[in-house]
């Protein structure tokens, strides 16, 4: 909703697995544009493909395994070459066929054997693991699709709209922490109040933050948003990525005030909590990237 999704918009979900907000999005689009959806868990990113192919919904969507601090792949419509479905493939070897789910029985041996972990690391290239028909990517090249561009043609050719939904303690989610009751308290302290993890998601989140801005075109708006309710990954990565970014912007959030939600910290900034407002925890920033 905040991101106020247009007809013909190009959207970079950049921590997508598993899925629900992509599928929203992709509901809301229609048939033009596209979405590109990248995780870094490779488990939990199949499990968004098959909830894609189950709803029928990927029609216009890309799925990559790779890290979103790193990830660097403009969006489709922006490859002034690209093929139709009907005219590209003839012509090069190396082109993108229609999307199977079946791959190759020596592919498949291959990949059981070397192991691929479950998550990729920075170094690792992005893996394209589900395109739909109308995604773009059918007839381009794998050099087109993975052509690297300057940060001055990401300004004209970046995302127009990018959501950055970040790994996060998950202690405004009420459900999860139910969950704890089975698991253990002694696991709520490791996983959510353990300063070096804190510290270390705080710097994920402002990379992927930064990262997901990188891509945005200038005029586009990126949201920012996780399920935590501390300052430190929510007011204080805005902060200091606004800081860092002087092309940056807090944008107003449409209809926000008719929510049922908070002003958080940073004005332009929302809180949705369990205790005031009985819903889960969630906090959203809306950024737009201006021309400087
Ligand atoms: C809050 S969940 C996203 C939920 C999702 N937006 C949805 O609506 O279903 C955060 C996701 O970030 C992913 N993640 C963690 N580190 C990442 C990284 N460096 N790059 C990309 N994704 C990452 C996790 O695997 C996890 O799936």
């Amino acid at each position: 909703m905040a991101l106020n999704i247009s007809p013909g918009d190009h959207v970079l979900d950049l921590c997508a697995a598993p899925g629900a907000k992509l599928c929203m999005i992709l509901d809301l689009l229609g048939d033009s544009g596209s979405v590109t959806g990248v995780d870094a868990a490779r488990h939990r990113l199949a499990a968004c493909r098959t909830m894609l192919q189950k709803y029928a919904l990927g029609d216009r969507c890309r799925l990559f395994v790779a890290d979103g601090t790193t990830f660097s792949v403009i969006p489709v419509g922006s490859h002034s070459d690209c093929k139709t479905f009907e005219s590209g493939l003839e012509e090069k070897d190396d082109v993108f066929k229609e999307w199977t789910s079946r791959r190759p029985w020596k592919e498949r041996r291959k990949a059981n054997r070397s192991g691929i972990p479950q998550s990729v690391s920075k170094s690792q290239p992005p893996e394209l693991i589900y395109y739909g028909r109308h995604s773009g990517v059918v007839g381009l090249t794998k050099g087109e699709l993975y052509k690297t561009v300057s940060d001055d043609e990401i300004g004209s050719h970046g995302y127009n709209k990018v959501l950055v939904d970040a790994e996060c303690t998950h202690d405004g989610s009420v459900k999860h922490i139910q969950k704890f009751e089975n698991w253990g308290w002694g696991t709520l302290q490791r996983r959510v109040l353990d300063a070096e993890r804190t510290d270390n998601l705080h710097v994920l989140q402002l990379n992927l933050l930064t990262n997901g801005f990188r891509l945005l075109r200038v005029g586009g708006s990126l949201v920012y948003s996780t399920c935590s309710l501390t300052l430190a990954q929510n007011e204080d990565v805005v902060e200091q990525f606004l800081k860092e970014n002087v092309n940056a912007e807090l944008e107003e959030i449409d209809g926000a005030r008719n929510w049922p939600c908070k002003s958080g910290g940073i004005p332009k900034t929302w809180r949705f909590d369990p205790f005031t407002l009985q819903t889960s925890g969630l906090f959203v920033a809306k950024f737009t990237k201006v021309a400087i």
